[in-house]
Formats: C-alpha cells, structure tokens, sequence
C-alpha cells in the first residue's frame, strides 16, 4: 500500500519510526554508581553507538530551567522514580535525532522497571543485549559518595543514595530476571578496574555483529 490516503504528519511519523524499525539497541542496566556511565563512554569511543543516558537527558531538561524540568528535579532529588512516558519520549526523540549516523544505541540507565522495558519495545523496538553491569552495594555507596565530591548531582549525597540503591533492588533488578529469559543478559563485573570490565564488555559487544 502507498502512503498516499495518510496526511503529512501521519506519514512523518511512519518514516521516523521506519529509521529506528532496525537499530541496534543495548540496554545498559546497574546500580546507581556501578559503572554505566563509564564503560559506555569507552564503547561510544571503540564503536561509534550513541550513547543516552536517562538520567543525563533528565539533567539536561531539569538545567533548561523549564517548568517541566522544576518538576523533574524535585523528584530527582528524592531518587524516585519520574513518570514511565516522560523518560521514554525523551529517549525515543533523541534516538530519532540520531538516527541518520548511529551505529547502535546505548540506552544507559533504563529501563529502571519492567513496565518501562515493555513500553520501549511496543513504541520503539527490542533490545539484541542488556549489559547488566554489577557491583556490590557497598562499592556502589563509595564511589558516588567520592563522585559526589566533585559532581554537582543533587542526588549524591548519602540519603538520597541510599533510596536510590532500595529502588534498584526492588524496581530494577526485575527487568534483569525479565531479559534473562530472553537470553540476552551479559553480566559484567565493574568491581575490577575499569579497563577490565571494559575487555569483559567488548566481548559482550562483538558477538552481536
Ligand atoms: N574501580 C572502578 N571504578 C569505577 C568503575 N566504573 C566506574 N568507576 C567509578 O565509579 C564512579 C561512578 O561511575 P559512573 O560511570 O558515573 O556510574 P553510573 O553507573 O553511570 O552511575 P549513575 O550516573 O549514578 O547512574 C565514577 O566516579 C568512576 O570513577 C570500574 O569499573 N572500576
Ligand atoms: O529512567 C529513568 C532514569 C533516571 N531517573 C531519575 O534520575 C535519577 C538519576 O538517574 P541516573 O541513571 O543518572 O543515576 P542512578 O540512579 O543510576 O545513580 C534517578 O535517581 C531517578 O530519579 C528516572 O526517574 N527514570
Ligand atoms: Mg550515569
């Protein structure tokens, strides 16, 4: 069938959904401090994949001073967790402003909950592997109490932390046993120094080729 009998904006929408129908999409899923943020800089610098984290888009937002953003600090700041269609459409328009150039996509940090990974896939597609990036909770604590030296994140301060790490437990940690059934989980362990985690996660990486 043409694309004839829709209107302009309904075609729009198909071709922009059309780029992303064969992305290569990773999740990269772990605790708050465990080391996400810093082995997909080193696969964006090997691989070319565009790197999003959820909660950088969020901080990007919340630093435009806008009103939505008001809102989303005041949640950030809690370490909960802000509203499922927010987040996703936030992601899906940044993986649409990429599409052109990507090689694959890093979708870092989400999804935080099982409902949040279903919602991705009906609106934008599956993930081919989730790199469930683990540490000790007690790692986790130091290194964003040390990050928060230096950060500026309203939420490395040692409560909101501790709220931030019961919500991956109980929120997140779900979606890992949800993936693993599909067989695309690889587990990584960012307590070794950072390079070895990345050899770990460079494997993980070209088996998908
Ligand atoms: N020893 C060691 N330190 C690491 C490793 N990965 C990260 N770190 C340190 O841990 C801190 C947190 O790492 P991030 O990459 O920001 O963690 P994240 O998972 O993105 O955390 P959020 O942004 O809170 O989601 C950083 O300041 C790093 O210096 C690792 O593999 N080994
Ligand atoms: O999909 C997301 C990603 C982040 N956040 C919020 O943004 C904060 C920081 O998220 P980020 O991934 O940067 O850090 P982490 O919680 O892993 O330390 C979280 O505590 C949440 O309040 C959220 O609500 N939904
Ligand atoms: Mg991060």
């Amino acid at each position: 069938m043409g694309l004839g009998c829709l209107s302009k904006s309904a075609v729009a929408v198909l071709k922009t959904d059309d780029k992303l129908k064969d992305a290569k999409i990773v999740f990269v899923v772990g605790g708050p401090g465990s080391g996400k943020g810093t082995q997909c800089e080193k696969i964006v610098a090997k691989y070319g994949y565009t790197h999003l984290s959820s909660g950088d888009l969020l901080r990007a937002e919340v630093a435009s001073g806008s009103e939505r953003g008001k809102q989303l600090q005041a949640i950030m700041q809690k370490g909960e967790l802000v509203p499922l269609d927010t987040v996703l459409d936030m992601i899906k328009e940044a993986m649409i402003a990429k599409a052109d150039v990507s090689k694959g996509y890093l979708i870092d940090g989400y999804p935080r909950e099982v409902k949040q990974g279903e919602e991705f896939e009906k609106k934008i597609g599956a993930p081919a592997l989730l790199l469930y990036v683990d540490a000790k909770a007690e790692t986790m604590v130091k290194r964003l109490m040390k990050r928060g030296e230096t950060s500026g994140r309203a939420d490395d301060n040692e409560e909101t932390i501790k709220k931030r790490l019961d919500l991956y437990y109980k929120a997140t940690e779900p979606v890992i046993a949800y993936y693993e059934k599909r067989g695309i989980v690889r587990k990584i362990n960012s307590e070794l120094p950072v390079d070895e985690v990345f050899a770990i996660v460079e494997k993980a990486i070209d088996e998908l080729k």
